[in-house]
């Protein structure tokens, strides 16, 4: 079964805002697991525009699926996930500036210190996955660091789907398969949505987690969130002929 981790990011954009507690992010993030996902990511942004460092100590203390935490691992993140111990930290190669995640690890460049980290990360007890691009070279790359699992950075996948869906996802087939054989488990991310989640679940077996906040947080004006999280499980029913 793939898992949907739902992003909040976005509602702590509009609770920051105003600087009050409206949306509040801690009830949001209860209700979105109420509402079916399977897991919460945050992505704590050194100038925390929108999820803060003390929103992750804090859902730490209410999420009971799990808490995914995503960020680039600079000598304040690591403090923070030593002190939270998330479920799951996603190491993301981002500039203190960046928009949005716009690059995955370079695993061949940074194997020796991506190894250290993701050592550490695991005697404090996380899952670490780390978010790369799809090539089979950076994921042979990300194997050898130790690390649990991957994440498929999708903003291309995303970006060709319209065009030429089966274009768009082979790579990406190739590089889940390749996880697979050497034992990584494998979640995707950026930019999904409802048009392409299905056929990136259909056509990887071996995808465990998706992690979603954009779109779904966009859908969620039009369609309710409580709605708009079944729709995104949805996209994620079992493959015909699959026990997963
Ligand atoms: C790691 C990743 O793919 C990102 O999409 C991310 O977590 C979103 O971050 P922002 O919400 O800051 O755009
Ligand atoms: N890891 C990807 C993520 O958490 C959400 O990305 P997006 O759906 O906001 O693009």
């Amino acid at each position: 079964m793939t898992k949907l981790s739902v992003n909040i990011n976005k509602i702590a954009t509009l609770r920051n805002a105003r600087g009050h507690n409206r949306p509040d992010v801690l009830q949001a993030a209860r209700d979105i697991e109420r509402f079916g996902a399977e897991g919460i990511t945050v992505h704590p942004r050194p100038d925390e525009r929108h999820i803060r460092y003390q929103d992750v100590r804090d859902l730490k203390g209410i999420v009971t699926t799990e808490l995914n935490v995503e960020g680039n691992p600079t000598p304040d993140f690591l403090d923070l996930v030593r002190e939270v111990r998330p479920e799951q930290v996603t190491l993301v190669p981002d500039a203190p500036d960046a928009i949005t995640s716009n690059a995955g690890w370079d695993t061949l460049r940074h194997q020796g210190y991506l190894r250290d980290v993701v050592g550490e990360l695991q005697q404090l007890g996380c899952r670490v996955s780390i978010f790369l691009d799809p090539d089979l070279a950076l994921v042979e790359a990300a194997a050898q660091t130790g690390t649990d699992r991957i994440e498929l950075y999708t903003e291309a996948y995303a970006r060709g789907y319209h065009a030429n869906r089966e274009a768009a996802v082979a790579a990406y087939r190739l590089a889940a398969a390749r996880a697979g054989q050497l034992g990584l488990g494998v979640n995707a991310g950026h930019d999904l949505d409802l048009d392409n989640l299905a056929w990136l679940h259909q056509q990887l077996p071996e995808l465990a987690e998706v992690s979603i906040g954009h779109a779904l947080i966009c859908d969620a004006l039009y369609l309710g969130l409580e709605n708009t999280v079944q729709l995104y499980r949805r996209q994620l029913a079992p493959r015909a002929g699959s026990s997963h």
